[in-house]
Order: structure tokens, then sequence, then C-alpha cells
């Protein structure tokens, strides 16, 4: 019988296979941050041990890193005890570390596929839940808790039960305006934030072959909000243009033999998945969410729902418990909702498609007069790109504020948070309590809709927006 894309990656990285255990895998690239490296190096200082690959071993800093005077000192200090423990440990163990100041410092998903260092056929492992962003290219790629991280630092392996395989098939285009973004989050509110649990997804159709690299790193990206150990898509011809002349792509006859085996990452005719889901992309509208969890989301032309309407118990209490929290009545259109902030940025949607997207709708525009636009890009290089274009100016002049790159208002581990009741449109990937910032409300929105938002002031798509000069 014939194997899935992810059961062959899979199997060329296992190094023992007992029945009854864990499959022992082989880790071809292990990304770090400040956040959950620090207990990994001392156990590893602990019991004596080196980091066994360090060549396979990248560091940058991205959640606790400030956006604004990132060559001053760090002003947190647990902020600054993070960052300068990873620069400790990084200088101790010999880890290749991209530092705050560096070009090619950033959030670590947009880092690593950026420098090339993301490759098919790859075992991928950060200790970081959105690492899954990494299987856009084809490769089988998770976050890890801290002891796992020691693990891999000290062996280049990790023990693994092997997923379940799923298949999300996406039939038909995506409308004009209609992004990665909104496919995902319809996709969550559909199937529920557990829809995903204990499978490894492959995304595949019409609709995802059509997606550029960065819109397929959205849709991987938020396979772990719908609870997907893992999500993939087998790579193509759009994959390898993207890699090929990055720094750390093979190149010349290695260049060759690696698309001679990238191509042969697919899933057999044959193969059967334990679990398949159909979807038709043109029934996508903008999406955005209303809750707590980023299954509580809607058509951005909807109201906000009415617990009662929810059949399942459960759900209709999480619905009652989210709309308090959000400060929102059963029945509002989600158009009439007035949002204070708008973040643009992340490794859901922090890259140069994303900023371009979004400039291409506030150009010429303002952002709305009681509204605050906040641009942070997800790493130097995509800021650097962005200033080459133009689109810093295009931000600056409509209003907004231009960041320096990182995690920021996503998490609020730096000093870009919310304040208490405070609503936002984010092109971030959680909406949980207070994950901008405490008492903070988030509605999870795409790059289209942040910035159609930040010019009217309430959740809004570009078509909602006048013609550009038409008020003037
Ligand atoms: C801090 C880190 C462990 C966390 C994660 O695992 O995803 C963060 O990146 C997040 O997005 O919540
Ligand atoms: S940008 Fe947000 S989701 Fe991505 S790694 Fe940073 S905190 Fe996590």
């Amino acid at each position: 019988m014939g194997r899935t894309l992810s059961e062959k990656v899979w199997d060329e990285h296992v190094v023992r296979s007992t029945p009854g255990e864990p499959d022992l895998l082989y880790i071809d690239l292990h990304l770090i941050h400040e956040v959950t490296s620090p207990q990994a190096f001392d156990g590893l200082r602990l019991a004596g041990r080196a980091v066994r690959r360090p060549d396979l071993t990248l560091a940058t800093e991205d959640h606790n890193v400030p956006t604004i005077d990132w060559d001053k000192p760090i002003a947190d200090p647990v902020s600054r005890t993070q960052v300068e423990t990873l620069r400790k440990n990084a200088a101790e163990f010999g880890v290749r570390l991209h530092p705050l100041g560096d070009e090619n410092q950033g959030i670590v998903h947009v880092v690593g596929p950026q420098l090339g260092l993301t490759q098919p056929g790859m075992t991928i492992v950060c200790g970081d839940s959105h690492t899954s962003t990494h299987g856009a290219f084809g490769a089988i790629a998770f976050g890890i808790g801290t002891s796992e991280v020691e693990h891999v630092l000290a062996t280049q392996t990790l023990p693994q039960a092997k997923p379940k395989t799923m298949a999300v098939t996406v039939n038909g285009s995506l409308e004009d305006g209609v992004t990665a973004k909104d496919l995902i989050l319809a996709l969550i509110a559909k199937t529920g934030t557990g829809g995903g649990q204990g499978y490894i997804v492959e995304y595949r159709g019409q609709a995802i072959r059509d997606l550029s690299m960065e819109a397929r790193m959205t849709i991987c990206n938020m396979s772990i909000e719908w609870g997907a150990k893992a999500g993939l898509i087998a790579p193509d011809q759009t994959t390898f243009d993207y890699i090929e002349g990055r720094p750390e792509a093979p190149r010349g006859a290695d260049w060759d033999a690696a698309v001679a085996h990238w191509k042969t990452l697919v899933t057999d005719e044959d193969a059967v998945f334990d679990e398949e889901i159909v979807l038709d992309a043109s029934e996508v509208t903008p999406f955005v969410t209303w809750g707590t969890n980023p299954g509580q989301g809607a058509p951005l032309g909807a109201a906000v729902p009415n617990p009662e309407d929810f059949a399942d118990p459960q759900d209709r209490v999480a619905a009652e418990k989210a709309l308090t929290y959000m400060g929102l009545e059963a029945g509002t259109p989600l158009r009439d909702i007035k949002v204070d902030t708008v973040f643009i940025g992340s490794c859901t949607n922090g890259r140069i498609e994303d900023l371009r997207a979004a400039a291409a709708v506030i150009q010429g525009r303002q952002v709305a007069a009681d509204t605050r636009l906040l641009v942070v890009p997800g790493s130097v290089k995509v800021r650097l790109q962005a200033q080459d274009e133009g689109l810093d100016v295009i931000f600056k002049e409509a209003g907004a504020e231009w960041r320096g790159a990182g995690c920021s208002m996503c998490l609020g581990m730096n000093p870009d948070t919310l304040e208490p009741g405070e609503r936002s449109a984010s092109t971030s990937n959680r909406n949980f309590e207070g994950r901008q910032g405490k008492g903070g409300r988030t509605h999870l929105v795409s790059p289209l809709v942040a910035a159609a938002t930040a010019v009217r002031g309430t959740l809004s798509s570009p078509a909602d927006l006048e013609p550009v000069g038409a008020d003037a």
C-alpha cells in the first residue's frame, strides 16, 4: 500500500523502532528561542553534556524583545534575563544565535524559512507550538516541551509516538480578498479547536496548491490552534522556487539532488489517510473571531452569535463566557464592533506578503481617529525589505506605528500590550483571555481585514472602504 507524505518523511527519520514504544526520530533542524530553552541548557550543564549538533541548531531572540529602542538595554528585568541567558547559553554551547540588532533576528518561524534552513522532508522541532509553520515546506515540524528541547540538544533525536494521518482537501479557488487566514479560521470554526487532535494533517487540493509559500505557512502555523500535532503541504515548484538561492539552501549539484528527492515527497495515489475532510474554498469569505478561542469565529458579514443557538451545551457555556469577556452582545453585526488597536504581525501574518497586502489597502488612506495601528515585521529582513519597497512610508503616512521585529503584541511578553478592556483586531493566531495583555480583547483577522479595520475603526474588509480619494 502507498504511503502518505508524512509517513514517508517519518520513515526516513526513524533511528530505532520497537513495538509498543515510541519511535526514536532523527531531528534535522532544532530551532531555539529565549523562553523555552534556559532549563534545557541548565540540564545539559548539570549532566556535563554538550550540544550534539550545534550545526543543526539555530537560536533567535523573539518573544521578549522590544520593538522600539532595541539598541538600548531591555528595560523589563524578566525579559532582559531571558535574552541574556540565551546569549550566554549560545556562547557556551557553540549555538548560532541571531540576537537583537542582528540582520537575521526575528521570530524563529519567520527566520528559519527566510534563511533557507527550513526544507522539504525534514524533521524540525522547537520549544514552541507554532513550529507547525515549517510544515508548509513538506517537513514534519512540531512544538516540543523544555525537557524534549534538552533531549534534542543532547542527542539530536526525539522519541515520538506516530500520530494518525488526516487529509484536509480544499477544492476550488479562494475568491479575491479571501486569504489563507480566512480559510484556516473557517476550518477551525467548522470543526472546533480539537478537530485536528492526534493527527498530522496534510493540506491539499487546488486551493492549497494555488497558495504562495507565505500563505501556506499561515495555514500550517494555525494547525496547532486546531489541535493537530503538525500540518504539512507537499513540496512543489512553488516551494522549490521559494527556497532556491537562500543562504542555507543547497547549491549546484546538491540542489539538483535535493530537488530530485523532494519531488518524491508526495502522498501516493493509493495511500489511505485515517481521516479526511473536504472543503470548498469558494465558500470561504473574510472570517473573524468573536470569542476567546480560535474556533469561535464567523464570517465578517455575520453577527455575534447567540449562545442559545449552540446545540452542544459545552459550546453554549463557552460562548456565553466568551461574550462576557469580550464585552459583546449577541446579534451585534460583527462589522459594527469598534476596535481600539490593530496589530499586524506575528509568525502567522508578519511576512513581507502580509505587509504588502496590508499596505495596498492602507495606501492613500488614514487610520481612523480613535484607532491605533501597530505594524511589526516578523523579522529584521522583512522590515528591511518592506522599507526598500516603501511600505513603511505608506504605513507611517497613514498614522501607523512602524516597529522593530519580534513577537510583540501577539502575546505581549514585551511592552506591546493591550490595556484591560481594550479591543484589538490582530493578525496573530491566539485570542485567549489576556493573550495580548490582561483584560485585552482580541479578534483574529487576516492582514486585509486588519488594514481595512484600521481605516474604518470597526471590523471591516477592504470591500467596505470608500474608494481612495472619494472623501477627499
Ligand atoms: C512562548 C511559547 C512557548 C509559546 C508557544 O509555544 O507557542 C508562544 O510562542 C505562543 O505563541 O504562545
Ligand atoms: S509570533 Fe506569537 S505565535 Fe508566533 S512564536 Fe511569537 S508568540 Fe508564538
